[in-house]
């Protein structure tokens, strides 16, 4: 039975199934990427940089139709779906804009007058590209429009639950111009990555979006063969609250950023460290909005409760929450499931969660909430250290500078202050810690898969 189906979360009902690749055609697949290198590399950053604009224009006209694509795929709210669409026009026509510019040689200090020496950038090859279900387009965007900037060819293996949305975005790629074979949709295995993919001469490097699990079985697979790894993991992300003249608005503020893609993002608030003076109104204000969330139909354009994106998102998260329960957190709001089709669940906030219970040192990876009072700013950053995660983080205070000395102590990739985590295509995004190794959007993302070549000359 192939892997890769379309199962709609609200229905429960399968919609389509893909089947997975033949040993044969991942073979195939390699050599023609390998093969398309040679030609796509030697077009110009300008004629690149032009089909990706294309790709930008094609993803706005249509919208709707990648929109109800994702919807049914993952149960993404339209009005989600359709800023996951905007974002990913945002970030072709960065990458097409500036491509050039992160490309241009960069001359060294420190030669004498009769040298000269520079850094040329090159890509470098055949690339795999491994990508979650939480944001199907933006995802494959992040990797895909800076390395096809650069002259790499791709493989591209989305997660099962998106043949639909990776066939749909390599036909959009085509059609604006991409070499038929410098950018392949997969329907892969995991054995046939860790097999025929990473061992092969052919791959020069793989990219992976994901759960610390898969990046940790592809990074080794990748390291037993000597190739370049970009991981970009899971986090459970740090809010910091230190003081608040409208609390309310705080709450609502953590709450809207903790729902967004019904809790399923990488860069999520999973923890909200928040000051003891005013933590009880906070709190109070945290469970009335859990607690008025209801679902909806995710395909009507409601702003509702959604879905997880499957059944098997669903029954993790419920294993979770479980387990946090048992370990003895106070459970201020929700915490089950609803028995419908679907895999609606409650949104849970949890207070009391302690360092070895389930969910202290793990990636809820749904709508949960784990709410901490803390009675000093180190206390807090203690706090918002004590995780082997450090994708993001944000700290909030009506006085930005004790919000800036704060955030400066934060072990995590990215800082926010007084505004929520976002995801822009300027702005590299990645972590340190358990939360994975590169970086991928702004200028940092051209520098991963590329050949910093030194050229070093002696003049005459
Ligand atoms: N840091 C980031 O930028 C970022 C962004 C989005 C999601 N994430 C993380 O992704 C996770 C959720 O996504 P998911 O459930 O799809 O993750 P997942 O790890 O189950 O799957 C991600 C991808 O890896 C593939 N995969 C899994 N094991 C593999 C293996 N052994 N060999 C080859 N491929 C393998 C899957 O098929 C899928 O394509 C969360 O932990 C989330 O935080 C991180
Ligand atoms: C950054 N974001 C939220 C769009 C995707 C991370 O899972």
């Amino acid at each position: 039975m192939s892997i890769y189906q379309v199962l709609n979360p609200a229905t429960g009902e399968v919609v389509e199934t893909y089947p997975t690749a033949t040993d044969e055609q991942i073979v195939d697949a390699q050599d023609r990427s390998a093969a398309a290198f040679t030609s796509w590399s030697e077009t110009t950053v300008q004629e690149r940089a032009a089909i990706l604009t294309k790709v930008a224009d094609i993803y706005g006209e249509r919208s709707d139709e990648l929109a109800e694509i994702i919807n049914m795929e993952m149960g993404k709210a339209i009005p989600e779906a359709k800023g996951e669409i905007k974002l990913c026009q945002l970030i072709y026509r960065y990458f097409a804009d500036h491509a050039e510019a992160f490309m241009a040689d960069e001359q060294l200090r420190g030669t004498s007058e009769d040298e000269e020496a520079f850094v040329r950038r090159k890509p470098v090859g055949s690339l795999l590209g491994i990508m979650p279900w939480n944001f199907p387009y933006y995802q494959v965007a992040r990797f895909a429009a800076p390395n096809l900037a650069l002259g790499n060819t791709i493989l591209l293996k989305h997660a099962p639950q998106d043949p639909k949305s990776s066939a749909v975005m390599e036909e959009i790629f085509h059609q604006a111009g991409v070499p038929k074979d410098a950018y392949i949709n997969i329907y892969a295995t995991n054995e046939q990555v860790a097999d025929i993919i990473l061992p092969s001469p052919k791959n020069q490097g793989v990219s992976v979006t994901g759960s610390e699990r898969a990046g940790s079985a592809v990074a080794a697979e990748a390291g037993k063969n000597l190739k370049k790894v970009v991981l970009e993991m899971g986090g459970s992300d740090p809010y910091v609250l230190l003081d608040s003249s409208d609390v309310k608005k705080s709450a609502k503020t953590f709450f809207q950023a903790r729902m967004g893609n019904n809790g399923q993002a990488c860069n999520s608030p999973k923890r909200m460290i928040v000051m003891e003076d005013i933590y009880d109104e906070f709190a109070s204000e945290l469970t009335s909005l859990a607690k008025a969330a209801i679902p909806a139909d995710p395909s009507t354009g409601d702003t509702g409760l959604s879905p997880l994106s499957s059944p098997a998102a669903r029954e993790r998260f419920m294993e979770q929450v479980d387990a946090v329960k048992a370990g003895g957190a106070t459970v201020l709001a929700g915490g089950d499931a609803y028995d419908t089709p679907g895999s609606y669940v409650q949104p849970v906030v949890f207070e009391g969660v302690k360092p070895g219970m389930r969910g202290y040192h793990e990636e809820l990876f749904g709508p949960a909430f784990m709410l901490f009072k803390v009675g000093s700013d180190d206390e807090a950053v203690e706090l918002a250290n004590d995780t082997p995660f450090g994708l993001g983080s944000a700290v909030f205070s009506d006085d930005l500078e004790r919000a800036e000395r704060v955030g400066s102590k934060i072990e995590a990739g990215m800082v926010f202050l007084n505004t929520p985590e976002g995801s822009r295509e300027h702005l590299p995004f990645g972590g340190v810690k358990r939360s994975g190794v590169g970086r991928e959007l702004g200028p940092l993302a051209m520098d991963e898969f590329v050949n910093k070549q030194l050229v070093f000359k002696k003049k005459r």
